[in-house]
C-alpha cells in the first residue's frame, strides 16, 4: 500500500475527480440518458409511454430494484440497430473519460434486446466497436462483460451464450443481473460452470438487496471472481473474512444504493466499514443515467457525506485497477499514474 501525503479537505473533491479510476460496475443499457431515449425513438419509430423528457425523468423515483428496473427494460427498447448500440456506447465512453475513468468493464443484457428480436449480433457488434474506438480516441481501455438475466430460467442463459459464442472474441466475462430477491445464484450453477470451463471470467450481483447467503453462493457455487454490490455481506462476520483474505473485490454502487433505498442516506453507507476491515472495495456508477451521476459524482457525494479520506480516495482507485480483469503489467503501469496524480496534490 502507498501511504499518501495528508491534504487539505477543500482539495479532496479536486483530487477524486483528477485522479485515475477505473469502473468495473456499470450497465451500459443504464447510462442511455433520457434525451438520447427519444432521440433512438425517434429514429426507429418506437412508441414511448412517455410524453416528454421531462416526463421520463420525473418517473425516475424508485422504491426499490424492482421498480427501477421495470423503467429500465422500457428504455431499452428503443435500441434496435448496431449503430444505436455503438451510440448508446460511446456516449457513455466519452463522458466516463471526462471523469477520467481510464478503464472499463461494462455490463450488457443481450436477452433485453433479443427478446425483442435484435439478432445478438447486432448488439456485440455496436458496443464492442465503440470499446475499440475508445481506445484510439479518448484513450480509455474497454471491455465487455455479458450478463444474464436471473428473472429468467438457467436454459435460457445456455440459449444466450450458445448465440453469443460466435463472437467470443469480443467479450471477456459473464456477469448475472436483474432482480435478485427469490432468484438465487444456485439457480445458474450449470451455465457459470459451462462458461468458467469456456475461459470466461466470472462475476455476479449478490447481496444488493439479497442476503449474505446469496454472496456465499456467488462464491462457492459459481465460483465468481468478483461480487457486484455486495453490500449486505457486512451482516455477516464469517463472510466478511472470507471476502477480506481471498481479496474478492467488490464493486460498490452508492449513488445506486441511495436511490433504490439500499441506505436510506449516503452518510449511513457502509463504503468505510468495508474499506476498514481490509475488503477490495471499489466504487462505480452502475446505472448513471437512472441515479443520478457517473464515476466522480458517485465518488465525491459519498466522500462529502461519509468523510472518507485522501488515503481511501487512493485505496478506491487502486483497488479499481487491482480488481480489473487487466494484466499485471497494465495494473502497475495505471496504479503509476495514479501515484503520480497523489504526487501533484502533495
Ligand atoms: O443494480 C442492478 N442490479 C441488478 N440488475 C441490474 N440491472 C441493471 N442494474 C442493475
Ligand atoms: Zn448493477
Amino acid at each position: 500500500m502507498t501511504t499518501v501525503r495528508p491534504i487539505a479537505q477543500d482539495r479532496l473533491p479536486a483530487l477524486l475527480r483528477a485522479m485515475p479510476k477505473a469502473e468495473l460496475h456499470m450497465h451500459i443499457e443504464g447510462s442511455l440518458e433520457p434525451e438520447l431515449i427519444f432521440a433512438l425513438a425517434q429514429r426507429n419509430a418506437v412508441s414511448l409511454p412517455y410524453a416528454s423528457v421531462e416526463e421520463l425523468r420525473r418517473a425516475y423515483a424508485f422504491t426499490n430494484l424492482q421498480s427501477f428496473l421495470d423503467i429500465y427494460y422500457a428504455g431499452a427498447s428503443v435500441l434496435l440497430k448496431e449503430q444505436d448500440f455503438y451510440d448508446m456506447a460511446w456516449a457513455y465512453l466519452e463522458r466516463a473519460a471526462a471523469d477520467n475513468v481510464i478503464h472499463c468493464e461494462m455490463f450488457f443484457d443481450p436477452q433485453t434486446h433479443t427478446a425483442r428480436g435484435v439478432d445478438v449480433k447486432v448488439v456485440i457488434d455496436g458496443l464492442h466497436r465503440a470499446c475499440v474506438d475508445a481506445k484510439s480516441k479518448l484513450g480509455v481501455s474497454a471491455a465487455l462483460i455479458l450478463c444474464f438475466l436471473r428473472h429468467l430460467s438457467e436454459q435460457e442463459a445456455f440459449e444466450t451464450l450458445e448465440q453469443a459464442l460466435p463472437y467470443r472474441d469480443k467479450f471477456i466475462g459473464i456477469g448475472l443481473d436483474s432482480s435478485e430477491v427469490g432468484h438465487p445464484p444456485e439457480k445458474f450453477a450449470k451455465v457459470f460452470a459451462r462458461c468458467r470451463e469456456l475461459g470466461f471470467h466470472l462475476v455476479a450481483h449478490a447481496g444488493e438487496e439479497g442476503p449474505p447467503a446469496y454472496v456465499w453462493s456467488a462464491l462457492d457455487v459459481l465460483k465468481v471472481e468478483r461480487i457486484d454490490h455486495g453490500v449486505q455481506s457486512s451482516k455477516d462476520a464469517a463472510l466478511m473474512k472470507r471476502l477480506a483474505q481471498d481479496k474478492i473485490p467488490l464493486t460498490v454502487c452508492p449513488l445506486s444504493n441511495l436511490k433504490l433505498c439500499v441506505f436510506p442516506d449516503l452518510s449511513n453507507h457502509n463504503l468505510g466499514a468495508l474499506l476498514d476491515a481490509g475488503l477490495v472495495a471499489t466504487v462505480n456508477s452502475d446505472d448513471p443515467a437512472y441515479f443520478g451521476g457517473y464515476m466522480n459524482e458517485n465518488f465525491t457525494q459519498t466522500f462529502a457525506a461519509t468523510g472518507l479520506s485522501a488515503q481511501q480516495a487512493w485505496q478506491l482507485a487502486a483497488n479499481s485497477f487491482n480488481g480489473s480483469f487487466i494484466d499485471a503489467s497494465a495494473k502497475k503501469a495505471y496504479v503509476d499514474r495514479l501515484n503520480a496524480t497523489f504526487e501533484t496534490f502533495a
